[in-house]
C-alpha cells in the first residue's frame, strides 16, 4: 500500500522569482492524484521538490511521517527510496540498453544476485510491452517505448509512491491512453500513490481519483475528481474545458477588459473550438482481470462525507455519478446447467 504525502504551507523561490507560495495539499495512500495547472506555473517544480531535487524555502513536505525538509541525509536518502518517478523524456541512460536501464536501480541500491535481477527486470519490461526490446538502446526505440521503458525502470524497486511528469509529452493520443491504462492498473495491483503532472485535460478528466490545480502562483483547488469536475471555479472551468473564456491568457495574466471582450465575442456567437464538459465523466477503471482499484472505494466515501457541503447542481451531478460508476470487477460466471464459464460484470 502507498503511502499518505501531506505538503504543508509550501513555496518555493528561484532568487527574486517566486514560484509558488502556500501550497498546502495530502496526496491520499493508494490514489491517483493529478496535478493541473497552465505552462510554467511550478508543476514540474513541484514534483521535483516532493523527492527532494528542489528545496521549498517554507512548509514541510511529511512522507511516511518524516519531513523530507527538516530530516538528515541518511533519512532523506531512506524516504527517496519510495518513490518511482517518470521524468518526461523517460531520462533513460543513453549509451545503455533498455535491459541495463532498467536493471540500474537493482544494481544501485539492492545487493540482488543477477538472476533475481533478472527477472524482475524482464517482468516490468513484459509489464510495460517491452519483451523482445531489452538489447535495444534508447535512441533507436520511439518516444513512447522510451516512456514505457522510464516507467519499467521507476518500477523495479517496488515503489509505495510514483511521480510522472507530463505522461503525455510526445506521445499521441491513443499512447497517451495506453499508457494512463498502465498507470491505472499499476494502481490496482500495488495501491501506489501516484501523482501525475499534466496539462491534457482528457487524462485529467478520466484518470486520477484527485485534481489539483496551480494559477498565479497558488494552489486554486485540490480534492476529488467529482468535486473538481463540477467546480464553478473559473479557473478550474476554463481549464478543463480548454477554453478562452476565463481568467487564463495565453501570457496567464488577462485583464478584466479583455475577459469582458472574450466573452462578448463568445455571446456574439464566437467559438473558441472548445468542448464544453460539464459534470462527473465516466473514470477509467482497471483492465478486466486485474484486483478491484480500492482507490474509488476510498475516494467515493470522502466525497460523500463532503456532498452536502456543495452547491446543489454539483451535488445532484455527483450523486448521479456516485450511483451509476460503482466499481465494477470481471469474474468467471459458470453455467450451472452445463458447467461452461463465461464473463460477467459484478457492482
Ligand atoms: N532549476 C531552476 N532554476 C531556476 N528557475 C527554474 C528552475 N526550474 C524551473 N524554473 C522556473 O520555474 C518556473 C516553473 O517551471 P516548471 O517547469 O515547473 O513549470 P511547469 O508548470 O511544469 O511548466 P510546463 O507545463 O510548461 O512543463 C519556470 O519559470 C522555470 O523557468
Amino acid at each position: 500500500m502507498g503511502v499518505e504525502v501531506a505538503v504543508e504551507g509550501l513555496s518555493k523561490s528561484f532568487g527574486s522569482q517566486k514560484i509558488w507560495q502556500d501550497v498546502t495539499l495530502t496526496l491520499p495512500a493508494g490514489e491517483v492524484s493529478a496535478l493541473l495547472g497552465p505552462s510554467g506555473t511550478g508543476k514540474s517544480v513541484f514534483l521535483k521538490s516532493l523527492i527532494g531535487l528542489l528545496r521549498p524555502e517554507e512548509g514541510k513536505i511529511i512522507i511516511d511521517g518524516t519531513d523530507i525538509l527538516q530530516c538528515s541525509a541518511k533519512e532523506l536518502y531512506e524516504v527517496r527510496q519510495m518513490f518511482g518517478v517518470l521524468f518526461q523524456d523517460g531520462a533513460l541512460f543513453g549509451s545503455m540498453d533498455l535491459y541495463d536501464n532498467v536493471a540500474f536501480p537493482l544494481r544501485e541500491h539492492t545487493k540482488k544476485s543477477e538472476s533475481e535481477i533478472r527477472k524482475i527486470v524482464m517482468e516490468k519490461l513484459e509489464l510495460n510491452g517491452l519483451l523482445g526490446a531489452e538489447n535495444k538502446l534508447p535512441g533507436e526505440i520511439s518516444g513512447g517505448m522510451r516512456k514505457r521503458a522510464g516507467l519499467a525502470r521507476a518500477l523495479v524497486l517496488d515503489p509505495e509512491i510514483i511521480l510522472v511528469d507530463e505522461p503525455d509529452s510526445g506521445l499521441d493520443p491513443v499512447r497517451t491512453t495506453y499508457l494512463a491504462q498502465l498507470l491505472i492498473d499499476i494502481n490496482a495491483q500495488i495501491d501506489a500513490t501516484i501523482l501525475i503532472v499534466t496539462h491534457n485535460i482528457n487524462l485529467a478528466r478520466t484518470v486520477p481519483d484527485n485534481l489539483g490545480m496551480l494559477f498565479r502562483k497558488r494552489l486554486v483547488m485540490f480534492g476529488p475528481r467529482e468535486v473538481l469536475l463540477t467546480s464553478d471555479e473559473p479557473v478550474v472551468k476554463q481549464f478543463l474545458n480548454g477554453s478562452k473564456i476565463g481568467p487564463i491568457g495565453m501570457s496567464e495574466e488577462k485583464d478584466d477588459a479583455q475577459m469582458a471582450a472574450e466573452l462578448a465575442m463568445k455571446e456574439a456567437g464566437h467559438h473558441d473550438g472548445s468542448h464544453e464538459v460539464y459534470g462527473v465523466v465516466p473514470q477509467m477503471q482497471a483492465t478486466p482481470g486485474m484486483p478491484v482499484r480500492q482507490a474509488v472505494g476510498r475516494r467515493q466515501a470522502r466525497v460523500r462525507e463532503i456532498l452536502h457541503t456543495l452547491p446543489p447542481e454539483a451535488q445532484e451531478a455527483i450523486l448521479e455519478s456516485l450511483n451509476s460508476d460503482q466499481p465494477t470487477q470481471v469474474i468467471p460466471v459458470v453455467d450451472p446447467e452445463n458447467g461452461q464459464s463465461s464473463t460477467g460484470r459484478i457492482g
